[in-house]
């Protein structure tokens, strides 16, 4: 599998490279998942003597509101109001706060239940649609956050369950893009304004702000700037053989 990501120095240049990996973002891990969905996004490295220097930004697919103020009955919680939108994936977001948890003090395990259980009354009580595609037509998880959405240049912060009750460690890409087009949405935040996201787990960074106005379908969306800073920590080579069987992949039906 290949990542393409670009120069943006002195040399502009475009990259296929086999696997250059980095911790301390999963900003080239959401520009893969994007790759494999087919959708069109655009990471950003900018390299000096074969290494990336400073973060690492990318331009999301369009990002959308499916959902304001959505009632989802929530056990153990009663009647929880959410907000669902797209940013790569979908996510339902909610204040911490509504679920009786401080996002900065409240164990992970509450956390995640009380994500978990949104997670599942909305998938359970709301249709997700997704324009000309099914496939994208699913809820990944659920952001609690701190409730700042109003722009602010203090970070926000929230936390992400997503999949199989798993908890990022990083604000999330797809996240912070859903999140950036909610506030975008709502007159909470203007083109080119930056906020800043922090995680509640690891304290990790990253930047966002909605660079243009576009469209997915019939929805207004924007297009959302997400960066973080990488580190490196090594490279992968990847090939395959000419009497590999499976050298163009296979498909279960
Ligand atoms: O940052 C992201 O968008 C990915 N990390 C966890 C959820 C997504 O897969």
């Amino acid at each position: 599998m290949l990542v393409e990501y670009r120069q943006l120095f002195k040399n502009k240049c475009q990259y296929n490279t086999a696997a250059e990996s980095y911790t301390g973002t999963l900003l080239l891990v959401l520009f893969l998942i994007i790759k494999v969905l087919n959708r069109q996004s655009t990471a950003f490295v900018a390299c000096e003597g074969g290494r990336s220097r400073g973060p690492v930004r990318f331009h999301s697919v369009p990002a959308f509101v499916l959902a304001t103020d959505l009632t989802v009955e929530v056990p153990g919680h009663g009647k929880v109001v959410v907000d669902i939108a797209y940013g790569g994936t979908f996510y339902a977001f909610v204040s911490a706060e509504k679920l009786g948890l401080d996002i900065c003090s409240a164990k992970t395990r509450d956390l995640v239940d009380a994500a978990s259980a949104v997670t599942e009354a909305v998938k359970a009580q709301f249709k997700i649609n997704y324009p000309e595609s099914e496939d994208f037509a699913f809820l990944y998880g659920t952001i609690l956050t701190d409730g700042k959405d109003s722009y602010s240049e203090e970070p926000t912060t929230n936390i992400c369950v997503f999949a199989d009750e798993q908890v990022d460690r990083s604000p999330t890409g797809s996240g912070v893009t859903a999140r950036i087009a909610l506030q975008y949405h709502k007159g909470l935040l203007e083109l080119n304004q930056t906020r800043v996201f922090k995680s509640s787990t690891t304290g990790s960074v990253f930047t966002g702000n909605a660079v243009r106005e576009t469209k997915c379908g019939d929805f207004k969306a924007v297009v959302v700037e997400v960066s973080g800073q990488p580190h490196y920590t090594g490279t992968a080579s990847f090939i395959v053989e000419d009497d590999d069987p499976l050298r163009d992949g296979f498909l279960l039906k």
